[in-house]
């Protein structure tokens, strides 16, 4: 018994049958059903093709490239309704590589005092301060400062700008920062400005001594009621917030700024901007400043930087007629145009390339992508023990997250971190059928929605948006307790564009996201500015499982989702 030195070899039977196989193939490639019940989509070379004369191991190499991009292409076209406007990865990668060359907000043009303001105000308290990657690329840009991937950018009427980077990655500071400091270097050159200052500053010091007995100073500011930057949110949750960070800069830099939204009474408003006092930056939602501006046309007649944030909201179907409406009416007087957002979906790419042909985008490398430190989990609703009880898996989910934090040994003994958790629905009728299900079986839970009267909106979200590490006495024992250490919002997509959710590491998506730009704000609450987070999501048997796997696979490979 000899064995064949042959074995590897196909027999004569085989060869044939390969032979005939290959024939039947290249004939059915040519057929009109050629193509059908491929594994992968091939390439039919003609005689004479020049791939032909490549050496096998290329052609191999091409074959493997052409499968993997056509099935990449395959699997992206399947899915997500293609919201989001691509953007090359050789562009990233450039602009990648500009960013590496800033370290510090000090190598930016910025004036002294707005330099202090960034550092001992806006972002107090945190050490190793450095510019974010939009901070990075967009400072230098608005100021029309020569460094980082942006060279400088032309000077004729006013110039556009559009600013897009992931969520919580600081894109508040990248526009408030250029703009206060032109409004600071206008402000020394405008003489007007400067003689009242002097004027005051006289009176002031006249009115101090003892002897004094006339009346106070009066004078009207000369920029009474005629704001020079605009920042237009949303909501009056982000008039509040974006508010905020201007209040905070105006200390140091030295401006009086004032908020504009239906949280204020009315009265507030008109006495507030329409006080003696001088206003340099408004923060507003466009209705009520299109209104105000209605009665009074002077408010916006010196206006030089108009922010519109969140733009991809504040352009759509429903906000775009009085955006633009108040873009129309500052336009006489305006320098720049800062649109910013955390997405550039395809309806916005095609009306700016329309309206704002020379536009200058200003994009970060990991723009549309879920950053890898957000873990997301996913429960499979229709599995056992939930039967398509949703409920149930949304509390078992919340229950998993409050044991992860109940085990976690504090730096006090004995307590246990409280964990705020958002969770996000796509119908306002679901939140309050979550939430009420939640508070029965002794959850922390509110629901959040359109209909929730603004200023209890505004209380819900401060617990949310709080820095804190809040903490309670661990508890011990039964279930019910261990929930104790949650707090849980329920809410629509109401609560997740702009809000700077600083205090939630969790969220849960109850509902799958109708698009990737609500998967990318929702997601975009849990993980601010480099911190890590968790998402979990409920599939339940109508949600289509191709794309969360989709977006997982994304969020793994730490690519952009389209
Ligand atoms: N350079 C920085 N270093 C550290 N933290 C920063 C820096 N810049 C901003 N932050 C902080 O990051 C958080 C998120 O910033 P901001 O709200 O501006 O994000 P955003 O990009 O506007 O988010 P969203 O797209 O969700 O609106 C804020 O709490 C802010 O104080």
């Amino acid at each position: 018994m000899v064995l064949s030195n042959r074995v590897g070899s196909p027999t004569r039977t085989q060869k044939t049958y390969s032979a005939g196989k290959a024939r039947r193939r290249a004939v059915e490639r040519d057929s009109p059903f050629g193509g059908m019940n491929q594994r992968y989509a091939g390439r039919v070379r003609a005689p004479g093709d020049p791939a032909n004369t490549k050496s096998t191991r290329q052609q191999k190499e091409d074959s493997f490239k052409a499968r993997i991009t056509s099935a990449t292409k395959e699997m992206k076209a399947l899915k997500m309704q293609k919201a989001l406007a691509e953007i090359p990865y050789s562009r990233r990668a450039r602009i990648k590589e500009g960013i590496k060359s800033i370290e510090s907000f000090r190598q930016f043009d910025l004036l002294p005092k707005i330099q202090a303001a960034i550092h001992e105000d806006a972002l107090k308290g945190l050490v190793d301060v450095k510019p974010s990657p939009i901070q990075s690329i967009a400072i230098p840009a608005l100021l029309g400062q020569s460094i980082g991937p942006f060279t400088r950018t032309k000077r004729e009427g006013f110039q556009s700008f559009l600013l897009a980077a992931e969520t919580g990655s600081g894109k508040t500071l990248a526009y408030l920062a250029p703009a206060l400091d032109s409004l600071k270097r206008a402000e020394a050159e405008d003489e007007a400005v400067q003689a009242w200052k002097e004027r005051r500053a006289e009176a002031k010091k006249l009115e101090a001594t003892p002897k004094y007995k006339g009346p106070p100073f009066d004078e009207p500011h000369p920029n009474m009621a005629r704001p020079k930057v605009i920042i237009l949110v949303p909501t009056a949750e982000l008039v509040e917030q974006v508010g905020r960070v201007v209040k905070s800069l105006s200390h140091q830099a030295k401006f009086m700024s004032e908020m504009l939204s239906s949280n204020l009474g009315a009265s507030i408003i008109h006495r507030n901007v329409f006080s003696s006092r001088g206003v340099d930056v408004i923060t507003a939602t466009p209705h009520l400043l299109a209104s105000i501006a209605e009665s009074d046309p002077n408010v916006l007649s010196r206006v030089s930087h108009l922010i519109v944030d969140e733009a991809d909201s504040l352009m759509d179907r429903s906000f775009s007629p009085v955006t633009i409406e108040i873009l129309d009416k500052v336009t006489p007087s305006l320098k720049q145009l800062v649109l910013c957002s955390a997405t550039i979906p395809k309806r916005l790419d095609n009306l700016l390339a329309e309206r704002f042909p020379d536009m200058n985008r200003i994009t970060t490398p990991n723009l549309h992508a879920i950053p890898r430190r957000i873990q997301m989990g996913v429960i499979d609703v229709t599995k056992p023990p939930y039967q398509n009880n949703k409920l149930l898996a949304c509390h078992d989910a919340l229950w998993s997250i409050a044991k992860e934090s109940a085990a976690h040994e504090g730096p006090e003994k004995g307590r246990t971190a409280v964990r705020r958790v958002m969770v996000f629905v796509n119908e306002r009728e679901t939140t309050q059928e979550v939430a009420d299900f939640l508070a029965s079986k002794g959850v922390n839970a509110v629901a959040l929605h359109r209909d929730t009267p603004e200023a209890r909106q505004s209380k819900m979200l401060s617990v949310f948006t709080q820095n804190d590490k809040p903490t309670i006495e661990k508890p011990e024992g039964t279930q019910k307790r261990g929930l104790q250490n949650v707090q849980v919002l329920v809410a629509t997509d109401l609560a997740a564009r702009g809000i700077d959710t600083l205090g939630v590491r969790h969220v849960v998506l109850y509902d799958v996201p109708h698009s990737t730009i609500d998967f990318i704000h929702r997601l975009g609450r849990a993980g601010r500015m480099g911190r890590r987070g968790r998402g979990i999501i409920l599939l339940d048997k109508k949600d289509r499982r191709d794309v969360v796997a989709e977006v997982r696979e994304s969020m793994f490979l730490g690519q952009a989702l389209i």
